[in-house]
């Protein structure tokens, strides 16, 4: 599989469990989520109807993002999130009984915005050791957790490649990598050819949107295909995560140059 489409993000004109198969319909084999519960602890029966929707629907879970908090009302994760630590790490094994249950592998741990009160070292103190709770948690099933800069999100600390380098090395865990959006790293003014160049080998995910708007493929001037194909020239062997915004009868009907596959 090349593509993996980003169901929480994508498809919004559906139910979240409906897009699994609408993904499929549009020839696709693979889809990844941001979270989709209200709450680090979802019902059996809730995971259970999210599992067969897309075991149902004959597409790969490639990957899932961790509890973030309330992504619509500005969180963006609970990692450096001291108060909500125990509210985190109840979430990890939840996320590692899916990770199980559908043989997903990569997990994304969104940082946390920084907290008024809180000092910025005290909540990286805090993210190391959960990011490493949640890392040796996911190495009982050969699992990855995954580190992004994020764009868009003003209280966001990490918004370069090297922002989220630095965070885990200090983690010493080598189940975390850096999960290069293009997207994100190309709005924050990050030199995405020069990350390409010296990280591509080592990145533990990437994600498209096109930018100005975080849209599809095409709808922007980042030149995705190359970034893709020298990824690819450089040893990166995962995925592409469609993670950008349109309107369902619009988000496929690109194709880049170098991967029309998919
Ligand atoms: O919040 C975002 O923009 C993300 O990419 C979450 O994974």
């Amino acid at each position: 599989m090349t593509y993996t489409v980003n169901c929480s993000i994508l498809l919004t004109e559906l139910p979240l469990l409906e897009r699994p198969a609408a993904a499929k319909k549009a020839g696709f084999d693979a889809v990844e989520f941001w979270w989709p519960f209200s709450t680090s602890t979802p019902s059996d029966a809730d995971l259970q109807a999210f599992e067969s929707a897309i075991t149902d629907a004959g597409v790969q879970l490639t990957g899932l993002n961790f509890n973030a908090g309330d992504m619509p009302g500005g969180d963006r994760g609970l990692v450096s999130w001291p108060e909500r630590q125990e509210d985190f790490r109840a979430n990890v094994p939840v996320v590692v009984g899916i990770g199980e249950r559908l043989g997903c592998k990569a997990f994304n741990a969104l940082y946390g915005n920084r907290i008024d009160g809180v000092s910025p070292e005290e909540q990286d103190a805090v993210a190391v050791e959960n990011l490493a709770f949640a890392a040796d948690a996911v190495a009982a099933i050969g699992g990855t957790v995954l580190l992004e800069p994020v764009s868009g999100a003003d209280r966001y600390p990490l918004l370069t490649a090297q922002d989220a380098l630095n965070v885990i090395s200090k983690t010493g865990k080598s189940n975390i990598k850096f999960l290069a959006d293009f997207y994100h790293l190309a709005v924050n003014g990050d030199d995405v050819p020069q990350v390409i160049e010296n990280h591509a080998k080592d990145f533990g995910h990437i994600q498209i949107a096109d930018a100005p708007g975080r849209g599809a493929p095409g709808s922007g001037n980042l030149p995705l295909g190359e970034w893709i194909a020298r990824s690819r020239e450089l040893g990166y062997e995962g995925p592409i995560g469609l993670e950008y915004k349109a309107a369902q009868d619009e988000a496929f009907t690109w194709t880049i140059r170098e991967h029309a596959s998919r």
